[in-house]
């Protein structure tokens, strides 16, 4: 039994908690859940009515994806975290004064609340978990506890591994190399991911994650002492990206193929890996349930597992990943760490990545690295950071983005606004556009330049085969998209939706008869097991030639042409506009990028650097004036977790 050490405040009622809470909710301010896991904090028995403050802040920063509440930013000001003015936080925090007076008050009142369970204390259950600095859900603190303990002894681990003959595979491997920066991180990358159980590789868009990945496979293969035997599994937070993962490690396998000969049997590597899998067909999801075939009773069976788009994965699924991977298995994250993190809680790469940038590399990891591929690490790259800093390569020098879309995105992501607004205004020879102080009309007048060629396509019907006429104009609509900021308003991804649709049919460019109608693009907004259609997959409705009067829903997989029933989608909607969130691990030729007025501080950098790395040849920026985006590159996104500090205790 703990004693509450501040009785006087347990026998305080909460009911002006529940009425401002209430009022918010009604503002559109709060989550009617956060107020519910309040209330049910409370039902349990008596607690104090600041600690239901927490509870009630803490379930709200999980809306916002965090996974925690630091008690340092609760003692100062959560307002800004919470998207809130600071009167909005005073008026809901004065119903519960007094309030503690600083972290160590707040530290002392939360140890003592019967519906904490103190880290390390008995644990009698409790819903909220605190570890001296962090409050948590118990769910988050599970699984962020899972993920660093899992992290931390793969970082640990470490394989023999024969310097000499890494050396000569991986001289063969890259032997087409031109002459570039030095070091070749590539390279590096590979030898650093052979000796361990888990080896991370970031970097931006075309740096080669993907073409390194596929050269480190071929060295496992080559020194495996029973390559045969090896289990090697490709997966992706969604089906697009594992499509594409399969496609571009095919493509760079048979290419290293055709050049390393006899040397190493690289077709039969090919032949045996099987098709890459979303993390959730991988792991075994069921239908109506949270939990997984495959956990540590039942694991994986793989040797090496690659995860790409790892950004996308939210702690949750990196909990379940890692719960259900052997122990003796290699895990192989690849990813860019200043993507948007997840929608949901937790920014796993982006915290797995701490030191990436930096380096930090040991004396020791210089010289296996330069024992072990003839790289020389540079004393700018030297350091003391842990273990999972060796085991984390950043690719920096992208192969097909060093254009104007490029200069974009780096200005972006170093935070340099002032650069980034030059290089838009220079137009970089019609790469470039930006459209301030813009009105709705011309972001539709845009969507109906963009997807005026599949339209058209649509309307010419097949001049030969059915599948290649469905594949054209399947690829013509994935050349150009707007992307959003934000779901709701004229800015956001409904209304924009409605307006191009109108103004598509105003043109005569489509005829809507209905919800369904020939040239209706859905996006999946649910997983669907029967259907096989899955979260974020984009199609376009088209007539089915075998049923004339009835329509599909028709859907690209590298180059695989699929379709479903419309009438058999429940969870779709219309994707002329997507969110940013949702286009991750998409590229699209021309890519328009629609900025909102931020009232709610929710633009920030890695969103605007997500959009604009989605462009390949043409990216256009639409914002309501000239201000947002100075403002939006000046906002980092902050999630709050204890990740980096569980790893590295
Ligand atoms: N060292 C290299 N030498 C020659 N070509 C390379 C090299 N590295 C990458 N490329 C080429 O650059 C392009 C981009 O590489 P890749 O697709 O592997 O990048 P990526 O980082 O996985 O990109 P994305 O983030 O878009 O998935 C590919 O065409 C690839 O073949």
């Amino acid at each position: 039994m703990k004693h509450d050490a501040h009785s006087a405040q347990v026998s305080a009622s909460p009911a002006a908690l529940w009425e401002e809470a209430t009022r918010l909710i009604e503002a559109g301010e709060l989550r009617r859940l956060s107020l519910a896991f309040a209330r049910f904090v409370d039902s349990l028995g008596p607690v104090a009515p600041p600690v239901l403050l927490a509870a009630l802040v803490l379930s709200e920063l999980e809306g916002h994806g965090h996974s925690c509440l630091q008690i340092a930013d609760l003692a100062h000001d959560p307002a800004a975290l919470l998207g809130w003015t600071r009167e909005g936080w005073q008026a809901l925090a004065g119903t519960v004064a007094p309030l503690p007076k600083n972290a160590k008050a707040w530290a002392a009142q939360l140890a003592a609340c019967e519906q904490v369970w103190q880290v390390e204390e008995f644990d009698y259950g409790a819903p909220l978990v605190f570890d001296g600095e962090r409050l948590y859900l118990r769910r988050y603190w599970r699984d962020e506890t899972l993920v660093a303990n899992s992290i931390r002894a793969r970082a640990a681990a470490s394989h023999p591994v024969a310097s000499h003959e890494v050396r000569g595979w991986l001289d063969l491997l890259f032997a087409s190399q031109r002459a570039q920066e030095k070091p070749d991180w590539q390279k590096l990358a590979c030898a650093v991911a052979l000796r361990g159980s888990v080896a991370i590789i970031t970097g931006g868009p075309g740096t080669g994650k993907t073409y390194t990945v596929a050269r480190l496979l071929a060295l496992l293969f080559a020194v495996a002492p029973d390559a045969a035997r090896q289990r090697i599994a490709l997966a992706a937070p969604t089906g697009k990206a594992a499509a594409r993962l399969k496609q571009s490690i095919d493509k760079a396998l048979n290419e290293l193929a055709e050049r390393v000969g006899d040397k190493l049997k690289l077709r039969e590597l090919t032949g045996r890996m099987g098709a890459a899998r979303t993390l959730h067909s991988l792991l075994g999801a069921r239908p109506d349930s949270r939990a997984f075939a495959h956990h540590a009773g039942n694991p994986l069976d793989v040797d090496v597992l690659i995860v790409d788009e790892a950004s996308m994965v939210h702690l949750e699924m990196m909990a379940s990943l890692l719960d259900a991977l052997p122990p003796g298995a290699t895990l192989i994250l690849l990813g860019d760490k200043d993507q948007l993190a997840s929608v949901e809680a937790g920014a796993v790469l982006g915290d797995l990545c701490h030191d990436a940038q930096a380096g930090g590399y040991s004396a020791h990891t210089a010289a296996y690295v330069l024992a072990a591929s003839g790289e020389e690490l540079p004393p700018a790259y030297l350091g003391s950071a842990g273990p999972l800093a060796q085991q984390t390569v950043m690719l920096r020098h992208s192969r097909r983005f060093g254009g104007p879309i490029g200069q974009l995105a780096l200005a972006v992501n170093a935070g340099e606004a002032p650069a980034a607004e030059a290089v838009l205004r220079g137009g970089g020879e019609g790469a470039l556009r930006w459209i301030e102080g813009a009105h709705q009309h011309q972001v539709v007048s845009l969507a109906l330049a963009g997807y005026q060629p599949y339209l058209e396509l649509l309307r010419a019907g097949p001049a030969g085969g059915h599948e290649d006429w469905v594949r054209a104009v399947l690829q013509r609509f994935e050349a150009f998209r707007i992307l959003c900021a934000v779901r709701e308003g004229e800015w956001g991804v409904s209304g924009l939706n409605t307006a191009i649709e109108a103004s598509l049919q105003a043109a005569g460019l489509l005829r809507r008869t209905g919800e369904w109608y020939v040239g209706r693009p859905v996006m999946v907004t649910r997983n669907d097991y029967g259907t096989r259609v899955f979260n974020g997959d984009i199609g376009l409705t088209l007539g089915d030639p075998a049923r004339p009067g009835s329509l599909r829903v028709y859907f690209l997989e590298g180059d695989e042409v699929r379709s479903v029933l419309a009438t058999r989608l429940r969870s779709v909607e219309t994707a002329y506009a997507m969110t940013v969130h949702k286009s991750q691990g998409s590229e699209f030729r021309h890519t328009v990028l629609v900025l909102p007025e931020d009232r709610h501080g929710i633009l920030t950098r890695e969103l605007v650097y997500t959009g604009i790395t989605r462009a390949s040849a043409e990216f256009t920026l639409v914002t309501p004036n000239g201000t947002v985006l100075a403002e939006a590159v000046a906002r980092r996104t902050h999630r709050a977790s204890g990740l980096r500090h569980l790893i590295e205790r």
